[in-house]
């Protein structure tokens, strides 16, 4: 394929009018940041006698300020080079010649991720427009259900008249679920066929029929082979294929393998979460088990020793020299270990059944395929409000940092969404690096497993490519309340956090191994929840209870030093602005990244950064609370109309509402000593922070104060936050005059 046509197109040139912006931004911001930091390091050359301020107010405030400067620093690498792709399938080449895929698909909770839902990512996934033989899914159910296995069950079976439908009528949403709700009219079919209309009409009977059989099965919580819970319990496999009693004629059908797994749990070892899921599926583990299943007389070769080996959890992530053996074994074995696999999460749908092809585009590319470990498509979601107030869109990874490190060496994995190359992740590098233990699969030592393997797969000398077309090619539900969203973004920030503190920090074990650039954009990644919730808290709470206790900060009006600092926040804003707007966005999203940002600095990357920094002292074990995907209609309808849910935990809630109490206080003081005081010459920059932050929360306001629905927030949390608030402002009062 050396000189055939071109599969895929990389295109710069669409970002040089924001490459020019950021580029002149970043360089008069600079200017800006340099003067706020010779200022504020001046005073350290004052004669103590003469200095406004005291000493731990101006160490807190310049070190917060510092903070904020780094990671600026930090975050102008995943701006640099933003490049986009297009994929040209028609030069692919015949199906005959395309590599078989492996589909795994987490799931990990049915009460938490409804099997329905499940089933849909399922069918979507082996209705993939991709030759069937050479597709195989697999399912991973880390909640050892019966329900689940049922689920599979009946999912085989409908997706014997819905494959074929689709494959007839050329269906391009082909998750039953999406495609027979209101979108359904975007499929472009032919309505007016009397054939069509039949036919759908009987699938859309079928459907209705196979969600009944699972949401009433009655059977055993846990797999009848499970000994006792879904933390201890043997291994589970079932091909669906084999359990099927269907009638001859119906076997006739093309359907691609369907294969069940529950891996084996026991408490004494730890089964790291979904990166021990994946490893199961991607490793050794799992192709010894298919072997089992399908050909006994297979099974023989399997020693008991090798079993006892790839059969206990802990042993998941093995040494190369262990996986070579195995891997003679999956040669010649007798199903799937297919080079390449697209891995999901359970809720997000295949959405365009083209994107194998479209992922294909780059891995069957002579150029870059030797060192491609990855394609990374986005993650989109199908349940986003216009008034996107949780930004549970993550605009800024989807749409700017991933193309910018795609104009380095790639975006980072991203969980779920990429078509990878099984080689990568057998722990090969693409060059000569610092030799490291040989590990291989997925990396256990952060709760954010695709972060951290990504990176180290990045270490390695392998690439990543990511590709954004306009139809999403997968579609998955989003965190539409606030409990949800801070419990997620906890477990993201300790994941991340657990990165940045560990011998895995970017800014010491990538600079060895990638680009400045590069690891500059996965430091910003790892070292975000901790900075931020330390800068944040601080210019939350100082510059406020200085100014109820009359102690300046900032320079005086009339001080030439005055203007840097308005200077770099309108410059910040503007620029923020400027982003959101490039990228489809609108003031109002803005607005909502702002206000996100804060509330997550000051809950869930405080207790995110905690937990990280607990596990590394020894002090806690590792977790992982699986997100929330079961929809509760009045949280949704309250998403929807743009009205934030305070039904959260206190845990959350608290530090929120004590920070505004405090701000609310600071600033009715700082307004009444400008007016009755006259000294708004020194207080002007501690009023208007305390007025900016009052009012990009003033959800949070409204939500103590006017509201009474059931979504506000209880007044015994105000009551508990005042306390804390009053606790603050005393403590506060007497630690700040030093
Ligand atoms: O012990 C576990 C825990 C989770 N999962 C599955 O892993 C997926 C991701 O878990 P979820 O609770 O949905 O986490 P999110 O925070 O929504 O997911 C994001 O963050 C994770 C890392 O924390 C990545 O793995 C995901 O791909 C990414 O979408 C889901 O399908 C789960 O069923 C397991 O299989 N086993």
């Amino acid at each position: 394929m050396e000189n055939s046509s071109p599969l895929n197109i990389c295109n710069s040139k669409s970002y040089r009018f924001f490459n020019m912006i950021n580029r002149s931004h970043s360089l008069i911001h600079f200017i800006a940041v340099a003067l706020l930091v010779y200022y504020r390091a001046s005073f350290l050359f004052q004669e103590p006698e003469t200095r406004a301020t005291p000493l731990v107010p101006w160490f807190i405030l310049f070190s917060s300020e510092l903070l904020l400067c780094f990671m600026w620093l930090l975050g102008q690498a995943a701006r640099w080079n933003p490049v986009s792709r297009r994929v040209l399938p028609e030069n692919l080449p015949g199906d005959d010649m395309l590599p078989p895929i492996d589909v795994f698909i987490f799931t990990a909770d049915p009460e938490k991720e409804p099997t329905v839902d499940v089933m849909n990512t399922v069918l979507s996934a082996m209705a993939l427009d991709y030759p069937t033989d050479k597709l195989h899914v697999y399912l991973s159910d880390d909640g050892g259900a019966a329900v689940t296995l049922h689920g599979m069950r009946e999912a085989w079976r409908f997706g014997r008249s819905w494959l074929p439908f689709c494959r007839k009528y050329g269906i391009k949403t082909r998750c039953p679920k999406a495609y027979f709700s209101d979108a359904e009219a975007e499929d472009n079919q032919d309505w007016s066929s009397q054939d069509f209309l039949a036919q759908r009409k009987k699938i859309k009977e079928e459907y209705e029929k196979f969600k009944d059989r699972i949401t009433t099965f009655s059977g055993n919580e846990w797999l009848e082979a499970s000994s006792s819970s879904r933390r201890d319990h043997p291994p589970f496999i079932e091909v669906i294929e084999e359990s099927s009693n269907e009638s001859l004629e119906e076997d006739q059908i093309q359907m691609p393998l369907l294969v069940y797994v529950s891996r084996e749990k026991r408490p004494s070892h730890p089964h790291h979460f979904k990166a021990g899921a994946c490893n199961v599926l991607v490793l050794c583990p799992f192709s010894l088990f298919s072997l089992s299943i399908h050909s006994f007389a297979a099974q023989c070769i399997l020693t008991r020793k090798s079993f006892e080996i790839i059969d206990t959890p802990s042993t998941y992530c093995v040494d190369r020299s262990l996986l070579e053996t195995y891997t003679d074994l999956r040669i010649s074995g007798v199903m799937s270990n297919s080079p390449y696999i697209l891995v999901l999460d359970c809720d997000m749908y295949c959405n365009d059944p083209t994107s194998a092809r479209q992922a294909m585009c780059f891995h069957l590319d002579p150029k870059i395929s030797a060192s491609l470990a990855l394609v990374q498509l986005p993650q989109k979601f199908h349940n986003l409000s216009e008034n996107d107030i949780y930004d549970s869109e993550i605009r800024i990874i989807f749409k700017l940092a991933w193309p910018a490190l795609d104009g380095l060496r790639g975006p980072i994995l991203s969980g779920t969404n990429f078509y990878i190359k099984r080689k990568s992740l057998y722990g090969n590098s693409i060059k000569r690096v610092v030799a490291e233990r040989s590990k291989v699969g997925f990396m256990y030592q952060s709760v954010v497993e695709d972060f951290l393997t990504g990176f180290t797969l990045h270490c390695k000398g392998w690439r990543s490519v990511y590709l954004d077309p306009s139809r999403p090619q997968f579609l998955g539900s989003s965190t539409t309340n606030l409990n949800d969203l801070l419990t997620q973004g906890t477990r993201w920030a300790s994941g991340l956090v657990e990165v940045g503190i560990s011998r895995f920090c970017p800014l010491l074990y990538g600079t060895k191994r990638m680009s400045t650039l590069q690891s500059m954009c996965y430091a910003e990644f790892a070292l975000s929840p901790l900075l931020y919730c330390l800068s944040l808290l601080s210019l939350a709470t100082v510059p406020q209870l200085c100014m109820l206790n009359g102690i300046p900060l900032y320079p005086k009006v009339a001080n030439q030093f005055f203007y840097i600092f308005p200077f770099i926040f309108v410059s910040s804003l503007s620029k923020h602005l400027f982003e959101v707007l490039i990228t489809g966005g609108t003031v109002r999203i803005m607005i909502n990244e702002q206000r996100i940002w804060m509330i997550k600095s000051a809950t869930s990357y405080v207790y995110g950064s905690l937990d990280a920094v607990m596990k590394k002292l020894g002090m806690r074990e590792a977790s992982f609370v699986a997100t929330n995907k079961v929809e509760d209609s009045e949280q949704v309808k309250r998403y929807e109309m743009g009205i934030f849910d305070f039904q959260a935990s206190p845990m959350f809630l608290a530090p929120m509402v004590t920070i505004l109490l405090l701000n609310m206080a600071a600033f009715v003081v700082g307004i009444t000593r400008i007016i009755f005081g006259g000294n708004w010459e020194d207080m002007l920059v501690q009023v208007l922070l305390t007025f900016y932050i009052l009012v990009m929360n003033y959800p949070v306001i409204e939500g103590m104060t006017i509201r009474k629905d059931k979504g506000r927030i209880q007044p015994a949390i105000t009551l508990l936050s005042a306390t804390f608030a009053i606790t603050m402002l005393c403590l506060g009062s007497v630690i700040l005059m030093y």
